[in-house]
């Protein structure tokens, strides 16, 4: 099947790239470029210079007669104005943005700019696969989670689904890895301010905020505040979530645990860590596996969770294509076999 990437000169396209050039089913034969359309992607990609695809300008109509799904690895606010259009024409579409995540008042306040047009926010369908995946299957335009929810929400979830943490905020303390920021020139991601360098930023105002609420509540079946601490760590790829809540009585690591496990049974990404064994960033780096591992400290009787995961693989492009499989009705794993790169 013909599918399109559009920002293709980014992070999240270059994982799409490499995700796609093995996948069984998909072949990816149209890379959009706002900034190098005419160019060619070993331009931008010296790390593909063994191979010659065009960038190319974009235009809806060719697109939606040539391809039968796009993923949009742009900025929010550029999926909200071109995929209703594909989306129309029957085209599959998958944004990696933030464009399609949150309600639209949610969406006007964190993201200061107005939600996509009635009627595609309603009808798009966020993406969480391992919990949304009848959804996902009927989806028109599926709204891939942002790589911080990922993370958290994986964890969390099962949490509030069993009942494990009482009632009450949960701290969200992450880390990111610098190329979660993109591939753009920022100041806060130049080699001086990242090498051995940790720190938080926007505390109490990140849009990720309102995006793990709001899913923990309509797919957790729970209204739940989160504090959330975003910090960028001096690494290129991966997130290491933690999360922190007192425990309902009766749930011990060993019991959250195995709960979890229970839960996860049958999805191949997660993989729930036993006691002592917990998730590291270079244990998921370069696949699609989130690895969670739960703690409960008997002297305090807070419940801990740990998420690992890549930011660009399970946290962007490598869930992208796992929807994508899941829309089709393909091998969830397709394309995505991928073992950790090690060390
Ligand atoms: N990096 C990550 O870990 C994650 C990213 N995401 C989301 O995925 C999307 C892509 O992220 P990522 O690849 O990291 O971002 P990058 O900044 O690396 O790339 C985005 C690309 O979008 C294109 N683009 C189109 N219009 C504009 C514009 N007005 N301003 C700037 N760029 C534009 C550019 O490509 P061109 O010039 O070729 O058009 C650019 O290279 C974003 O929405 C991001 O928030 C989600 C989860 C994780
Ligand atoms: C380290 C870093 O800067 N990370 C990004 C999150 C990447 C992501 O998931 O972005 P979207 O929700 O915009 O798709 C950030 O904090 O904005």
């Amino acid at each position: 099947m013909k599918v399109a990437v559009v920002g293709a000169t980014g992070y999240g396209s270059a994982e799409l790239i490499r995700i796609l050039h093995r996948h069984p089913y998909a072949d990816l034969t149209q890379l959009i470029s706002s900034s190098t359309a005419g160019g060619e992607l070993k331009e931008v990609f010296p790390h593909l210079s063994h191979l010659s695809q065009p960038l190319e300008v974009w235009d809806g109509e060719a697109l939606a007669e040539e391809v039968e799904a796009v993923f949009f690895a742009a900025p929010a606010g550029i999926s909200s104005r071109l995929a209703p259009p594909l989306a129309e024409r029957g085209v599959r579409v998958i944004d990696l943005a933030g464009d399609f995540r949150l309600e639209g008042e949610e969406y006007r306040k964190w993201y200061g700019a107005e939600p996509p047009a009635h009627p595609w926010l309603e009808r798009a369908v966020y993406g969480l696969s391992e919990w949304s995946a009848p959804a996902i299957r009927q989806a028109e335009l599926i709204a891939n989670p942002g790589c911080y929810p990922t993370a958290t929400l994986l964890a969390l979830l099962p949490l509030l689904q069993a009942g494990s943490i009482a009632d009450g905020p949960v701290t969200v303390d992450a880390k990111s890895g610098i190329s979660g920021a993109g591939r753009g020139l920022k100041r806060t991601s130049l080699f001086a301010e990242v090498n051995e360098n940790m720190f938080p930023y926007q505390v109490g105002v990140h849009r990720h905020t309102p995006e793990i609420e709001g899913h923990a509540a309509r797919i957790g079946g729970r209204e739940t505040q989160v504090i959330f601490i975003p910090q960028i760590v001096p690494m290129s790829r991966g997130i290491l979530v933690t999360l922190y809540a007192p425990a309902a009585a009766g749930w011990t690591g060993a019991r959250v645990t195995e709960m979890v496990k229970e839960v996860y049974r049958e999805a191949p990404f997660v993989r729930v860590r036993d006691q002592g064994a917990w998730p590291r960033t270079k244990d998921v780096q370069g696949s699609n596996f989130c690895d969670i591992g739960f703690h409960v400290d008997e002297r305090t009787g807070m419940l801990v969770g740990m998420a690992a995961i890549d930011n660009l693989v399970k946290g962007a492009a490598g869930q992208a294509v796992q929807n994508l499989n899941l829309r089709m009705g393909w091998p969830e794993t397709a394309g995505l076999d991928l073992l950790p790169q090690y060390p």
